[in-house]
C-alpha cells in the first residue's frame, strides 16, 4: 500500500463534501486504494426515489470497477458522527467481492478511525464458490 490510513481518510473527507442528500442530509465520503497505488472516490447519492439512493462506497467501488479496476487494497469511510460510520449490508456484500480482506477504515470528521475487514463486517458473505453445484 502506497499511502497511509490518515491520507486516504483526509481524501474521503474531501469526496465528502460532493454527496448529493437533500433527504437526508447525511453527507458521506469514501476514498478507495486501489493495490496499485490509484484512489477513486465516492459520496452517496440520494434520490427522490429513496430506495435508490447509491453510498459513498459503492459509488466509489462502481466507478473504480468501470475504469477497469478492481484490485483493491483499502476503503475509508467518513461520515460526521461521534461514533464511526460503518458501511451498509448493501456496500458491505459489494465490498466483499472484491475480497474479504480489505482493509475498512471507519471514520468521522475529527480524524477518529477503526481499522476492520469485510471478513470481519460480514462473515459468511455470499461468493462466487456458493454458486457451484
Ligand atoms: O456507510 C454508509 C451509510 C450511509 N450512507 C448514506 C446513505 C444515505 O444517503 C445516507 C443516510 O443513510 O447515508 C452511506 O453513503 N454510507
Ligand atoms: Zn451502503
Amino acid at each position: 500500500m502506497t499511502i497511509s490510513a490518515e491520507k486516504l481518510i483526509e481524501i474521503a473527507k474531501e469526496a465528502r463534501e460532493k454527496a448529493y442528500v437533500p433527504y437526508s442530509k447525511f453527507k458521506v465520503g469514501a476514498a478507495l486504494l486501489t493495490k496499485d497505488g490509484k484512489i477513486f472516490t465516492g459520496c452517496n447519492v440520494e434520490n427522490a426515489s429513496y430506495g435508490l439512493t447509491c453510498c459513498a462506497e459503492r459509488t466509489a467501488i462502481f466507478k473504480a470497477v468501470s475504469e477497469g479496476y478492481s484490485n483493491f487494497a483499502a476503503l475509508a469511510v467518513v461520515a460526521d458522527v461521534p461514533t464511526l460510520c460503518s458501511p451498509c449490508g448493501a456496500c458491505r456484500q459489494v465490498i466483499a467481492e472484491f475480497g474479504g480482506d480489505i482493509k475498512v477504515y471507519m471514520a468521522n470528521l475529527k480524524g477518529q478511525y477503526a481499522t476492520t475487514t469485510v471478513e470481519e463486517l460480514l462473515p459468511g458473505f455470499f461468493k462466487a464458490r456458493d454458486m457451484e453445484k
